[in-house]
This record gives C-alpha cells, sequence and structure tokens, in this order.
C-alpha cells in the first residue's frame, strides 16, 4: 500500500513537472527566442547532490561534452564554462531555457547585457535565492533594493582607494612569506598551492578586518597544531571551509550534542566567529566612546553605521527611513565580504599561478615589466611603493585579466524580471517582451569567449591586454569598448572588492616572479616540456563549479620555486 502510494506521487510529481515544464515552454516561444528544454530544476536539492555522481560517471565513458544532448548538457552544474561561448553562437544572442520551476533567459549580446545592468528596478537581483547567505544576518548582498543602497554606502568606505596602500603592503608581505615558504620547499614541490592561496587570501582578508597581520603557514612548512576555532583567521577559515554545511544547516543546530563530531566542530568555530565579530563591533565602539579613533579597519565605518542607526532609533524614526546599518547587519556584511573575497581571489590566484607554470615565456614577459619598474635588487623590497609602482605593473595585471577572462569565479550574473505584465529588452534589431518572474542572466563566460569578440578566445594570451599608448607610446592596458568583458559584474551592483582583488593579485605575483620563475616537477625524469605543459593546462581546465568555478585537483601539478 505505502509503496502504491510512493508511486502515485512520484508520478504525480513528474507529471505536475512536465505540465510546469511546458508553461514555460510557451513563455520561452512567445518571447520569440531559440527555447531549449531543462527537464529537471537545477536547484533541486536532490539533484544537486546527485549529479555529482552521475557526472563522475559520464566523465569516465568515451562521450565528448558536445555530443551529449543539449538537456543532459544543461543539467549540469556549471554548464556554462564547459560549453563556452558554444551555444550563443549557435543559437544567437539570446535564448531561453525552460524548466519546470523558471524561465531562464540566457543573454550574451553586450549592449542587451548593459542594458539590464543599468536598468536596476526592471531587472532585479533576486534576492529570495541569496537569503541562504544570511548566515549570520542580512546584508548588502541578500538586501532589496531599498536596503541595498544603504549597505553599499557604507561599504563604499574601506573599499575605496585610501585603503590601497594598505592592502598592498599586506598582500606583499604575505607574498614574500609564500616565496619565502615555497623556495624552501623540497623537490618533492609545493604540496597544494591551492592551498596556499587560500591561506594567502584568508591572511589579506583577516587583516583587513582587524589590522593586524597574520603569520603566513604554507602547504610546504611543517605542521601545526591545528586551532580551530581559537582565534578570528582559524575561525573563518574552519566556517569558509565548510561554507556548504553552514548555509545548509545553522551553526545554532550543529553544536548540538546530537549531531555527528566533525558536525559540532564547524558549528562551534560559526559560533566563535560570530563572538569574534561581536567582539571586534564591542572594541571598536568603545575606543570610539573613548575618544580615540578606532582601528582604522573595515570594522571603523561599520560601526560608524552602527551608531547612525542607533541614534535613529533613538529618534523614533521609522524603519524605512532609517540609515546607517543595524548590528545583525553589520554583522551579515562582515560575513559576506569575506565570504565573497576569500574563494574569488584565491582560485583566481591558483589558476594563473598554474598557466604561468604552464607558460615560462608569459613569466619572463612579466619579469621583464617587473625589473623595469622595481630594479632587481633585493634590497629595494622595502620601498615598492603603492602610489608609484601599482599603476606601473600592466603586465601583472594583464595576467589577472586573462585568467579571469577564462576563469571567472562567476559564470553568471541572475537577474529577474519583476514588471507585470511583462519588461521589454531590444536586442539588436529585436525587442522582446519578456514575462514577469523570468531568470534574465547575462552569461559572463559566454561574453568573455565568444570568437566575435576575441581572436583566438580560448588560449590564454595576457598580451592581448597590452595596446600602445596613443599619447606616449608606452604600453597601456587594453579597454573593451562594448561589455565583453565582466568578471567583477557590471553597473551599480557590481563587486565592491575588485580594486581590492586586483591590488592583492598584482603585489603577490610581483613577490613571487621579480626573482624567481615557477616551474612544475616532472612525473617522470624523460617528459619533456611540451607534455608537462599540456598535463599542466589539463589540470587547470578541469573545472568543478561547488560554489565558484575552481580546479577540481590543482594539487595534482607539484609546482618548484626557484631563482631566476
Ligand atoms: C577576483 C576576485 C573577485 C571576483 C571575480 C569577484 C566577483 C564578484 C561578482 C561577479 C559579484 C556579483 C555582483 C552582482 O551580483 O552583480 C561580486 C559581488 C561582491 N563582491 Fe566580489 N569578486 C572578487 C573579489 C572580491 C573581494 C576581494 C571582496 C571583498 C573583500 C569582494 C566583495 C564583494 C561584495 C561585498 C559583493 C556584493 C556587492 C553588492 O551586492 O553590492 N569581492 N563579486
Amino acid at each position: 500500500m505505502i509503496f502504491e502510494l510512493l508511486a502515485g506521487a512520484a508520478v504525480a510529481w513528474v507529471a505536475w513537472s512536465l505540465v510546469c515544464l511546458e508553461i514555460n515552454v510557451r513563455k520561452g516561444r512567445a518571447i520569440n527566442v531559440p527555447v531549449k528544454r531543462l527537464p529537471i530544476d537545477p536547484y533541486n536539492i536532490a539533484w544537486l547532490i546527485f549529479q555529482d555522481f552521475l557526472w563522475m560517471v559520464i566523465g569516465r565513458l568515451p562521450i565528448e561534452w558536445s555530443s551529449l544532448p543539449d538537456a543532459v548538457r544543461f543539467s549540469r552544474r556549471g554548464w556554462q564554462f564547459h560549453e563556452k561561448a558554444n551555444m550563443h553562437v549557435r543559437l544567437g544572442p539570446v535564448f531561453a531555457l525552460a524548466t519546470p520551476r523558471v524561465l531562464f533567459l540566457l543573454v550574451a549580446d553586450p549592449e542587451a547585457a548593459e542594458d539590464i545592468f543599468a536598468r536596476r528596478r526592471d531587472f532585479l537581483r533576486p534576492v529570495a535565492d541569496y537569503k541562504i547567505l544570511e548566515v549570520y544576518g542580512p546584508s548588502v548582498s541578500t538586501a532589496g533594493s531599498h536596503d541595498w543602497a544603504r549597505h553599499r554606502k557604507v561599504l563604499s568606505a574601506p573599499f575605496s582607494e585610501s585603503s590601497m596602500p594598505f592592502v598592498w603592503g599586506e598582500s606583499l608581505r604575505q607574498g614574500r612569506a609564500t616565496l619565502q615558504s615555497w623556495t624552501r620547499a623540497s623537490a618533492a614541490g609545493v604540496p597544494s598551492i591551492q592551498k596556499d592561496t587560500r591561506t594567502l587570501s584568508l591572511n589579506v582578508l583577516a587583516s583587513i578586518g582587524m589590522r593586524r597581520s597574520f603569520p603566513f603557514h604554507g602547504s610546504a612548512d611543517p605542521p601545526q597544531a591545528a586551532s580551530e576555532a581559537n582565534n578570528y583567521r582559524d575561525s573563518l577559515q574552519t566556517v569558509l571551509d565548510n561554507i556548504i554545511l553552514l548555509l545548509m544547516v545553522p551553526y545554532r543546530f550543529l553544536t548540538h550534542p546530537a549531531m555527528p563530531r566533525s558536525w559540532t566542530r564547524i558549528g562551534h568555530a560559526g559560533a566563535a566567529f560570530r563572538a569574534h565579530l561581536q567582539h571586534m563591533v564591542d572594541a571598536e565602539t568603545q575606543a570610539r566612546s573613548q575618544g580615540w579613533p578606532g582601528s582604522g579597519g573595515l570594522v571603523t565605518g561599520l560601526v560608524q553605521a552602527l551608531e547612525v542607526h542607533q541614534r535613529e532609533v533613538a529618534a523614533g524614526t521609522p524603519a524605512a527611513d532609517r540609515k546607517g546599518l543595524s548590528l545583525d547587519e553589520i554583522i551579515g556584511d562582515l560575513f559576506v565580504i569575506n565570504f565573497a573575497g576569500h574563494d574569488t581571489t584565491a582560485n583566481t590566484l591558483a589558476f594563473a599561478l598554474l598557466l604561468l607554470v604552464a607558460h615560462p615565456e608569459i613569466q619572463t614577459w612579466v619579469a621583464e615589466e617587473l625589473t623595469a619598474v622595481l630594479g632587481d635588487s633585493p634590497a629595494a623590497e622595502g620601498q615598492w611603493d603603492y602610489k608609484t609602482v601599482y599603476p606601473r605593473l600592466k603586465r601583472c595585471r594583464a595576467v589577472l585579466l586573462e585568467t579571469l577572462r577564462l576563469f571567472p569565479p562567476v559564470i553568471a550574473i541572475p537577474k529577474w524580471t519583476p514588471g507585470a505584465p511583462h519588461t521589454r529588452l531590444r536586442v539588436r534589431d529585436q525587442t522582446l517582451i519578456i514575462p514577469a518572474g523570468t531568470l534574465v542572466q547575462p552569461q559572463i563566460v559566454a561574453l568573455q569567449r565568444h570568437p566575435a569578440f576575441w581572436p583566438d578566445p580560448d588560449a590564454w594570451l595576457p598580451g592581448r591586454w597590452i595596446v600602445s599608448s596613443p599619447e606616449t607610446g608606452g604600453e597601456q592596458l587594453y579597454e573593451p569598448s562594448r561589455l565583453i568583458y565582466l568578471p567583477w559584474s557590471h553597473g551599480p551592483m557590481n563587486c565592491s572588492g575588485k580594486k581590492l582583488s586586483e591590488v592583492e593579485f598584482v603585489a603577490v605575483l610581483a613577490c613571487l616572479l621579480h626573482r624567481h620563475r615557477l616551474g612544475a616537477v616532472k612525473l617522470r625524469p624523460a617528459e619533456s616540456d611540451r607534455e608537462v605543459r599540456k598535463r599542466v593546462l589539463a589540470v587547470a581546465n578541469d573545472v568543478d563549479m561547488p560554489m565558484l568555478i575552481k580546479m577540481r585537483d590543482a594539487d595534482r601539478v607539484r609546482v618548484v620555486c626557484t631563482e631566476a
């Protein structure tokens, strides 16, 4: 009887899904763009868990990605990375993907994408889908339009130009410590550059929060006693390493004695991180109440916003008109900044380092610039001044820009159309009438790899970013005149940490390549340079997308760092 009931429910669910799918197919057809069907909702939890196993099996079969049916390819998390610009080359700048839950409209047209970002009220961030990020409270990423502006105003100061000399100094410190650790590594190479770039990026983030430098401890260094939640940096590390579990289950529940021990450890780190954030806010508030200027770090601006909020609450200002941020909101923002700034930067550095290992000629090209700007003496290292040095390191930035072109951590920016009954969007010579509730996604990967916009689109060529300045004849960075490049998103809601990530990346690369070069440990003595390059590129291109694009196993390449 139970079996029959379950079977009946399953049949009803499948039938209902098919009906919803067909309704969305019709909506897509009415927009007058090509429509593809995806019979399963890509955000279905069971499917999200099960698909890893399925793709592991498919990956072992001798089947090319391009020969799989469309519906199978689109069902993979992060399919846009594997598909590159192919679907848009085949179907045009816009096509619809109908699923049982929602209709997606995928946009790879520069002008239409620009229009979507500019019309912030017509194409909203789907904040309901972002609520899961509220581990510690509402934040800039999860706030609706009105509240978002309040958050963003407060966050502009810590990411402004005036904070960059500090970011530069700390990134140089961490970059030099990484170099020391890597040059000390045995002939077997650095065990994990992915782990080390995470440690480095975490240390930079922690220093921005605390205005205090943390020692770098690399994967090649002797093991240290683990301190799960003892300090701010370690609890943050545990929280970010286990973020998927913490997004699914509130950390308060994880600390329950009935939970498995590995989960309670994560729950305690979650609680400790919250306590550290609270402590930082309290210490800052106290310092300010005693007339001291505060740490000058990220927390200072947030605590000022808290003071504004508290004054408005005391004055009885209605909630909708209040300025500043509540305590929950500043804690939420502190968390989201760490979440958004950690793996994005760390993964990008790891991709760039492996690509540099595969392309020693680009290392030489970057080192030429470093020598021209910094000289070649180690003694002058302390004089690498942000204001005079950073703007001149264009080739270092070219390496970042080109790495993010091929491997953007975020592959598409979700927006949705609230306007009833529809929203209009001009795409080339056509006006699309988009029904309310459609998820409209400017496609980062497709735009950044489209052969119509980029010659040799899938090749990693940092030199494409360097052009000759019409005024001086010297080198300057290429700036695309259309929206074909958007790894940090675009428009007013773009990434707050863009400049920070650029400054950090350039500082670290300058430390690593100024007087050293990176190579790969050979698998066998007879492995040729060509074979090594092919192997390293295969590792870099073998990506997964648990939340962001990352290499499935960067540690298959053991990196060595030697003096040039
Ligand atoms: C290579 C590095 C990075 C990339 C590629 C990147 C990319 C992005 C993208 C695509 C968004 C989504 C914007 C949207 O929805 O339109 C975003 C948002 C955000 N990022 Fe980054 N990010 C990077 C580094 C950082 C860093 C280092 C920080 C801070 C320490 C940071 C903080 C943020 C914040 C706070 C937001 C939310 C902005 C808002 O909603 O107004 N990001 N980032």
